[in-house]
């Protein structure tokens, strides 16, 4: 295992998104790199110290997840985000929990193919190229009789070649200068809305059966996708979106899914993070969810993967033993100490992030790398209309998420993207037909805008 990034670089690149709860940032770094330090040591020293994992308590919206999200994103780790109530709907039995690590592992191999996929785009990119010039300037088939014979002599010996339509085809000098030419003009942009008709591979249908199996640990369309030959269908596409298609054929043709899934499964082996929300709502304190299936039997059927153990994935067996588990929950009604014991053993690192202040809305308006703000400013630039916010607007913003907040259910900050969201409606509608080089949001705006809806309780409630 390799750590590159010590506690305190991971909580510097953890505060250019995520404002305040400072502790949490600490904890989370902390006990990221004490699984590096374990993973150092000998084996029978790993197993006397045991991981140690975090609980984060706190209101909705104040940055859980967020904050676990974006650890992984920093350290480049597999991450999921699981909801422990869902285990205690009815349906579930103990073996679902193990979906989590399977989750993971899925995770782990979406990267890794996007990493492949990154390293040999160039080459993918230049096949499909070659396909679509042959495409756009086919060769003449050849029906020929020689050819077609030794065809059915091949079907008679059993050896199937269907796939030999090169050799058959004949091309000129003629197409040859063509494809040529065709080439020059792909290359320089001329011929993307050219149709050119592709064979894909269409997605199996989910099926109820699947899903049923896939809880059941087994993954049917992986399993009959291995059986049976995926099926193709024709679509006539223009060159553009072909060309995106067959680059994802050809990268697919040009990675060893074998070590893929062997480093992918390092992967969650070794870097994962699973995210268990609402596990406050699993704790026999707590009084919803009662005649479902028992809390505490999921936490007793949590507590082995929590411990280390090993689950069978369709890409091979994942230990969790160096696994990180963040688990999160408000605990209003219950406290961490309502888990059993076991389980809040393997939770010895507790932090508390706290309810989110006027101000802290301000800073997560303006000041996170891809904030809000930014977020509305760059979309808006996509229509050349330069959006600006006065800072007393943003004031004004900070302050009726706050109210709001306070006067209905307090959801964190997640109300400042219900609010931006009523009062740029009129920008993001008409904006583009209004001819503006620059439009300012100011203060009267918000204060004009929002109004109505903030004196009118029911329609707070409903809209922001
Ligand atoms: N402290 C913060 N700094 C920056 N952004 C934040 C902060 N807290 C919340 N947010 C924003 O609010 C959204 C919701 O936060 P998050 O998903 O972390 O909630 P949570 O605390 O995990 O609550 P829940 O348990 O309900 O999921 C995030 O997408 C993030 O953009």
């Amino acid at each position: 295992m390799t750590q590159e990034k010590t506690p305190k670089q991971i909580v510097e690149l953890l505060n250019k998104y995520i404002i305040g709860q400072d502790e949490a940032k600490k904890q989370v770094a902390i006990a990221l790199y004490n699984r590096y330090r374990r993973s150092q040591l000998s084996k029978t020293m790993q197993q006397d110290i045991t991981p140690k994992n975090i609980l984060m308590a706190g209101p909705t919206g104040v940055g859980k997840t967020e904050i676990a999200r974006r650890l992984a994103k920093i350290v480049n780790a597999p991450f999921v985000k699981v909801e422990a109530t869902k285990f205690t709907e009815v349906g579930y039995v103990g073996r679902n929990v193990e979906s989590m690590v399977r989750d993971l592992a899925e995770a782990a191999v979406r990267m890794e193919e996007q990493e492949e996929f990154e390293r040999v785009k160039a080459t993918a990119t230049q096949k499909a190229n070659e396909q679509l010039v042959k495409l756009l300037v086919p060769g003449i088939k050849k029906e020929n009789r020689e050819s077609s014979m030794q065809q059915m002599m091949q079907m008679l010996s059993g050896n199937f070649n269907l796939d030999n339509n090169q050799e058959t085809e004949e091309v000129t000098d003629e197409i040859r200068n063509q494809r040529l030419s065709v080439k020059d003009q792909l290359a320089q942009g001329l011929l993307e809305d050219r149709q050119v008709t592709i064979e894909v591979e269409q997605t199996p249908k989910a099926n109820p059966m699947g899903d049923m199996m896939g809880q059941m640990g087994m993954d049917m369309s992986s399993l009959m996708g291995d059986l049976l030959p995926k099926k193709k269908v024709k679509r006539t596409l223009p060159v553009s979106e072909a060309r995106e298609i067959l680059i994802q054929q050809e990268s697919k043709n040009l990675v060893n899914y074998d070590s893929l899934y062997q480093d992918a499964i390092e992967k969650a082996q070794q870097n994962g993070i699973i995210f268990i929300d609402e596990i406050d709502k699993i704790t026999a304190g707590d009084k919803r969810n009662s005649g479902q299936v028992s809390r505490e039997g999921v936490q007793r059927d949590i507590l082995p993967i929590v411990e280390g153990s090993t689950v069978s994935t369709k890409y091979g067996p994942v230990s969790t033993d160096h696994i990180l588990f963040i688990g999160a929950g408000a605990f209003a009604e219950s406290k961490p100490s309502d888990l059993i014991p076991e389980l809040q053993g393997r939770f010895p690192i507790r932090v508390e992030l706290n309810a989110l202040s006027q101000e802290d809305f301000v800073k997560i308006l303006k000041d996170p790398a891809n904030s809000l703000l930014k977020q509305y400013i760059a979309l808006m630039d996509a229509d050349r209309i330069k959006l600006i916010f006065t800072q007393e607007a943003i004031d004004k913003i900070a302050q009726i998420a706050y109210q709001v907040n306070q006067g209905t259910d307090n959801i964190g900050a997640r109300r400042l993207t219900t609010i931006l969201e009523k009062l740029l409606e009129d920008v993001l509608y008409e904006g583009p037909d209004m001819n503006m080089g620059e439009i300012t949001i100011t203060e009267k705006y918000v204060t004009e805008k929002l109004d109505d809806v903030i004196t009118n309780k029911d329609l707070t409630k409903f809209i922001l």
